[in-house]
């Protein structure tokens, strides 16, 4: 938008007249103000509204779908404004800001009483108390009680060792999480994906980068910022002043690129929160490498915490998530965003759910008191930025009861483990005294909002209950006045009401209204206000008593306040000791969930150790379970082998000898048989593993998987411009180019959108490559029939089917995984059972006839003899040709990004550059 710059001309708030010549005040004021917000829509106080204008008012009455009128003119052009009730802002912030759209809320900061005593012209003074971004939310009408709401900074700088690192730090205001880590350009998408920010901070540099910025602009919300934001030079400084210390060192370690980002993330929330500094935890850092590392595509097509449509029913998030809190849920999410993989962490974690399905009593009753816990982090967040309600208060009293309630409960368990053990201290924390004091304070019924008044109980405060009684004796003065009115004048059905327009007035239907407006009454009732049925009056003794009622109220409401204001500094000052409280809660409810999960759906505790192992007995798929017990079906177990050597058990229905030496299981079987569901579940099984949790099957034995590939469904990218093919070869070639031996790989279908003797060899040559280069874990389902020749010369290569059953000339789907290989896919009875129609199947089985009838199979067995296997080129090779120094000044050149240099770091990398010239 261009914002004019004259406007016309008004004297006052009230609207602009017709075509002025001048800009009133109140536009001057607002023109400074939208200009002081740039790419802010501003709502802007006025009265009992927020109103915008000019293009504001355009995209938010679209956006909203309110009505866009117009308020004087501007260059003879009418302005156009909308508005929205300051009631029901929240609602209004909340879809502009799915919408995309960040909002500068700005109110009248005196009373226009004190605009009016400095002159007629002066305008009430406004400023702008907050902006609205995505991710510095803690209204609870604005977020999503189940989910983070993370904030993400994002810097970059050039390692010492080459290459470009990332810093990362995200803060979730509503609950004072605080993390940092940093990784390589590499790994970005992946930690992206994993950390799900709602919304990022990036300098504008980085926004515009070639290569990454096309990755920045898929996040739900990007905010470029200039380069002082991003500033390593007084990244510290900015961080000392945020937590009010003198060096970060007591607080946190982190790296000059971690600081950089976790202050850019707090200058950004010190900018959109206007002075009010929410408490952060001090920053905690993430060592590289302590997650499961699980790249944007696998993350969606293992439909971890949404479905491909989008949805939460029916991800795995949903079907493990048996929390009954808030935190719990946001907790379990993290969790499952980012498995441990650290053995000794992930031991701890099912210790404590191993203790909950010994003990179901304990955990019933936990689970019953965590229920009727409140969300305590965010009702804290809200309090210490101002925004809290005594709803808050009330929250933190009933947390610190229930943590007296959890604690009981725990005390009954024989030997806690280490996680629980932690809990019960962390719940031992938030001092009694406060919640024994907000119990003496609050009311029994709590208004929303504190203006609203009336929270503080009876009997709390000497002066506060005398007020009211004024105030109150007064509304009796007021019942008694309408009875003597009544009968004054005869008119029974005479009423005092109120308003908050005229205030206390008395009223009389139409037809006693000319009664009262004639002598001799019409000298103590003066006429205000006639409406179609009823005709309003005051009286001055009426004027006398309202007085005294709005001032008792007043003075009740502002001793109220004065009340609130006590508490909520006594909550802030203990607001460490309650977010470990909360945590705690958190902790206590993920561990009872998953304690329940295990239970009722029979789920046991594996074993995670720091083999390659990866032996799985009896898996059921989590998600298709659960989906097909409510139809009353059962869930075939299959067993799953992947080990370097033989486990001590060997799977029931494995193959002579083979099993243990397999690495690479090549899947093979029927359309709809359950090739993808098998390949599904035995990532979905490490996964849950490594979040430290119990797992479907009746037992399981997995060696920490490092990154986790999978490469199942197909979907284009239109949006990028790729193809299904093309789509499916990019992940593909990420997985062969990256996964190790402790990685878990996943494919499915591999080269099946393209021609098919171009896919066959794809997939041929993939297979080679994973069992000869990668040397990972893998699990590979395909229709290519001709692959399983390849187990005759690679001996980690073991071929399994699903079985079905041919019965009457259909298919009957066993879902049984046993050693062998399909001899054929069974689609045409598949593609019978979809109903396509009679001619078209009869005439696809003459021409599949035809086709088998030249055998492709005697080409694969050719080809396997033939191939030299073993000349993947080992990755090492590659890397020891060492790049000449033309090619390294080249690529130093590269990494060099001058809009994000500080003027001596361009002097020092001019230096760095010279003394890399070949000497002479
Ligand atoms: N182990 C199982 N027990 C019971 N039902 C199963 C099992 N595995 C799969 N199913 C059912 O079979 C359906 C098809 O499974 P899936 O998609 O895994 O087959 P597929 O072999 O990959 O098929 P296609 O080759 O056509 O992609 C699933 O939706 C599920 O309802």
């Amino acid at each position: 938008m261009t914002i004019p710059q004259s406007f016309p001309p008004s004297t006052d708030e009230a609207p602009a007249a017709e075509m002025p010549a001048r800009v009133t005040p109140m536009m001057e004021q607002y023109l400074e103000i939208k200009a002081a917000n740039p790419g802010l829509l501003l709502f802007y106080r006025m009265g009992d509204f927020y109103e915008l204008f000019f293009e504001d008012a355009e995209i938010a009455s679209k956006a909203l779908g309110i009505v866009l009128t117009k308020r004087g003119k501007h260059q003879g052009m009418d302005i156009p404004m909308c508005g929205v009730p300051v009631e029901r802002s929240d609602d209004y912030l909340h879809r502009l800001i799915e919408a995309g759209h960040r909002v500068a809320v700005c109110e009248q900061t005196e009373d226009p009483a004190a605009a009016r005593a400095r002159g007629n012209k002066s305008v009430v003074r406004r400023d702008v108390v907050r902006l609205v971004t995505p991710g510095t939310l803690t209204e609870d009408t604005l977020l999503d009680a189940r989910a983070n709401n993370y904030l993400l900074a994002i810097a970059r700088a050039r390692a010492s060792s080459g290459g470009d690192r990332i810093g990362l730090a995200w803060i979730d205001i509503s609950t004072s999480e605080f993390i940092v880590t940093e990784c390589a350009t590499g790994e970005l998408a992946a930690t992206l994906s994993r950390i799900n920010p709602n919304e990022a901070i990036v300098t504008d540099a980085l926004y515009g980068d070639a290569d990454l910025g096309p990755l920045l602009r898929e996040l739900p919300a990007v905010t470029p910022l200039t380069r002082d934001v991003f500033d390593s030079a007084t990244a510290e400084r900015r961080l000392c002043d945020y937590f009010a210390v003198a060096t970060m060192d007591g607080l946190s370690a982190m790296s000059r690129l971690e600081a950089t980002a976790a202050a850019a993330a707090v200058t950004y929330i010190d900018r959109t929160q206007v002075g009010k500094r929410p408490p952060l935890s001090p920053p905690s850092r993430e060592a590289s490498g302590t997650t499961m590392a699980i790249d944007p595509a696998t993350r969606a097509n293992l439909e971890l915490t949404r479905t491909l449509a989008g949805e939460r029913h029916g991800s795995l998030l949903d079907a493990i998530d048996c929390t009954v809190t808030p935190a719990g849920s946001r907790l379990l999410a993290q969790r499952l965003a980012a498995p441990l993989t650290d053995s000794a962490g992930i031991a701890r974690r099912l210790d404590a759910i191993a203790a909950f399905v010994a003990d179901s009593a304990v955990r019933d009753d936990i689970r019953a008191t965590l229920r009727a816990a409140p969300d305590m982090s965010r009702a804290l967040a809200r309090l210490s930025v101002g925004r809290g309600g005594p709803r808050d208060l009330a929250g933190l009293r009933d947390g610190i009861f229930a943590a007296d309630a959890a604690l009981a409960q725990l005390q009954r368990l024989d030997d806690p483990p280490a996680e629980i053990a932690a809990v019960m201290d962390a719940l031992r924390r938030p001092p009694r005294d406060l919640a024994r004091e907000f119990e003496r304070a609050l009311a029994e019924q709590l208004p929303l909002i504190k203006r609203d008044g009336g929270f503080v109980r009876e009997g709390y405060e000497p002066a506060l209950d005398e007020t009211r009684n004024l105030r109150d004796a007064s509304r009796l003065v007021v019942a008694s006045m309408q009875a003597r009115y009544a009968d004054a004048t005869s008119i029974k059905g005479l009423k005092i009401r109120h308003n908050n327009v005229l205030g206390y007035f008395v009223e009389v239907t139409a037809q006693h209204g000319d009664k009262l407006m004639a002598p001799p009454l019409n000298a103590t009732f003066i006429h205000r206000q006639t409406l179609a049925g009823q005709v309003r009056f005051t009286t001055a003794e009426l004027g006398e008593i309202e007085a005294k009622i709005a001032n008792a109220g007043d003075r009740a409401l502002g001793l109220e306040l004065e009340i609130f204001e006590r508490l909520c500094a006594l909550a802030i000052v203990a607001s460490e000791d309650l977010r470990a409280a909360a945590h705690a809660f958190a902790i206590l409810d993920v561990a009872t969930a998953l304690a329940k999960l295990a239970v009722d759906d029979n789920y046991v505790r594996p074993e995670v150790d720091t083999s390659l192992g990866f032996a799985i007995e009896a898996g059921r798929h989590p998600v298709v379970e659960q989906a097909l017990k409510r139809d009353g079906q059962p869930f075939i177990a299959n067993a799953c082998n992947l080990s370097p050597v033989p486990p001590p058990y060997p799977p029931p229905q494995a193959g002579e000898g083979r099993v243990g030496a397999g690495q690479i299981w090549l899947i093979t079987g029927p359309n709809m048989a359950g090739k993808s569901t098998f390949l599904r579940q035995n990532a979905l099984i490490a996964l849950l593993a490594q979040i430290g949790s119990f797992v479907p099957a009746s037992r399981a034995r997995i060696g920490i998987v490092d990154r986790l590939f999978s490469r199942v469904g197909a979907a284009d990218d239109l949006a990028r411009g790729r193809s299904t093919f093309m789509v499916e070869m990019v992940e593909t070639a990420v997985i062969l180019n990256q996964a190790s031996e402790r990685s878990l790989v996943i494919l499915d279908e591999i080269g099946r959108g393209t021609a098919t003797f171009d896919g066959l060899s794809i997939a041929w040559a993939a297979i080679e490559h994973l069992h000869e280069a990668n040397r990972c874990r893998t699990l590979f389902a395909t229709h290519y029939h001709e692959l399983t020749a390849l187990s005759a010369k690679l001996p980690r290569l073991f071929n399994a089917t699903v079985r079905v059953k041919e019965w009457q000339g259909d298919v009957v789907f066993l879902h049984e995984v046993l050693p062998g290989s399909a001899d054929r896919s069974y689609g045409i009875q598949v593609a019978k059972l979809a109903g396509l129609p009679p001619p078209v199947i009869a005439r696809a089985k003459s021409v599949l006839a035809k086709l088998e009838a030249q055998d492709r199979g005697q080409t694969a067995r050719a080809l396997a003899d033939d191939l030299p296997l073993f000349a993947v080129p080992s990755r090492a090779a590659a890397e020891l040709a060492p790049p000449s120094e033309a090619e390294q000044l080249v690529e130093a050149v590269k990494a060099l990004h001058p809009d994000e240099m500080s003027p001596r770091e361009a002097l020092e990398a001019l230096y760095a550059l010279k003394a890399k010239l070949p000497k002479g």
